[in-house]
């Protein structure tokens, strides 16, 4: 069996995993952000992802540098790419018009891991999993992209959703009980037909052949969803590669909140008088 690993685990002040982070060009939400950020030992942008941090920035992007923005710079705006220029931000242009910016952009991210010898768990990358279709679907290949690149988790951020491409060939076993997740998980054979054995699971499988036009799992859930920090880990095996999906929970229980109040940065927590 191989070592445990928690996907959701990046999203947790503290939490355990060093992480990486890559913005891409999608609507940056505060909720995680600032978690994110501040763990981070390399930040990196894909093009117009730096369009995003700036806005959301306001008028503190002074604070908050990535290391790196990488594309083909037909998304970031002028007016950004001068500003983070100025700031010695490294702008890497990658023209090449086979692959896209978030593959570029992480294929840079995993060189200079080596390059630093920066001891790094996950990495997170925020967006790719909203607006374009096609871009959502380039999301998941770029996932594929990733086992050939590094041995490392590459977990996909946006939104209430989240994906994991698993790795063929070992059962995986997923944490699942660090309270941030929600109540559905999916399992989906992206690149062909996956023989699947869980645990864990409402609709477990077993030895079961996964199949765009035969069975995906959809609309799963955990074991005893009731309790969601007493949850038992889920185990997965797949003989090929296979799309883990659960979803956060939201934060539907108002501004003041326990988790709301983990995922505001200091400043608005300040001004609602909350330490
Ligand atoms: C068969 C094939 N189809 C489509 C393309 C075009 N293409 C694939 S990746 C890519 C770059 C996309 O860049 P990215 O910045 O990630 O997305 P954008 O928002 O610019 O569409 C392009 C143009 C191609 N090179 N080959
Ligand atoms: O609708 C979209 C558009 C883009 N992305 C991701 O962001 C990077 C960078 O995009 P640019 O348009 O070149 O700025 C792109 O490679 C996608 O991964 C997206 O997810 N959805």
């Amino acid at each position: 069996m191989d070592e445990e690993f928690t996907p959701l685990d990046c999203l947790l002040s503290p939490g355990s995993q060093k992480i990486c982070l890559v913005i891409l060009n999608q609507p940056l939400e505060e909720r995680f952000f600032h978690v994110l950020w501040s763990k981070a030992v390399i930040r990196a942008c894909a093009d117009g992802g730096a369009n995003h941090l700036y806005r959301l920035m306001d008028s503190q992007q002074e604070r908050f540098l990535p290391d790196y923005i990488s594309g083909d710079f037909d998304s970031i705006t002028p007016d950004v790419k001068a500003f983070y220029s100025e700031k010695n931000c490294r702008l890497i242009e990658t023209a090449d018009q086979d692959l896209t910016d978030f593959t570029k952009c992480l294929d840079i991210m995993v060189e200079e891991i080596k390059k630093r010898q920066v001891q790094v768990d996950t990495i997170v990358i925020l967006g790719g999993l909203a607006g374009r279709f096609d871009q959502i679907m380039a999301t998941v290949e770029t996932l594929f992209h990733a086992q050939k690149m590094t041995k490392l988790p590459v977990v996909v951020i946006q939104g209430s959703s989240l994906a994991l491409l698993l790795q063929e060939g070992r059962q995986h076993r997923l944490s699942v009980n660090t309270g941030l997740e929600g109540s559905w998980c999916g399992l989906v054979p992206v690149g062909g037909p996956c023989v699947t054995t869980t645990s864990g699971l409402k609709w477990n499988l077993d030895n079961t052949v996964l199949e765009f036009g035969k069975l995906v799992s959809t609309s799963n859930t955990y074991e005893d969803p009731g309790d969601e920090q007493e949850r038992k880990p889920v185990t997965i095996t797949t003989d090929r590669p296979l799309l883990w999906t659960p979803n956060t929970a939201s934060c539907s229980h108002g501004p003041n909140s326990f988790r709301m109040q983990q995922f505001q940065p200091p400043l608005k927590r300040e001004k609602q008088g909350l330490h």
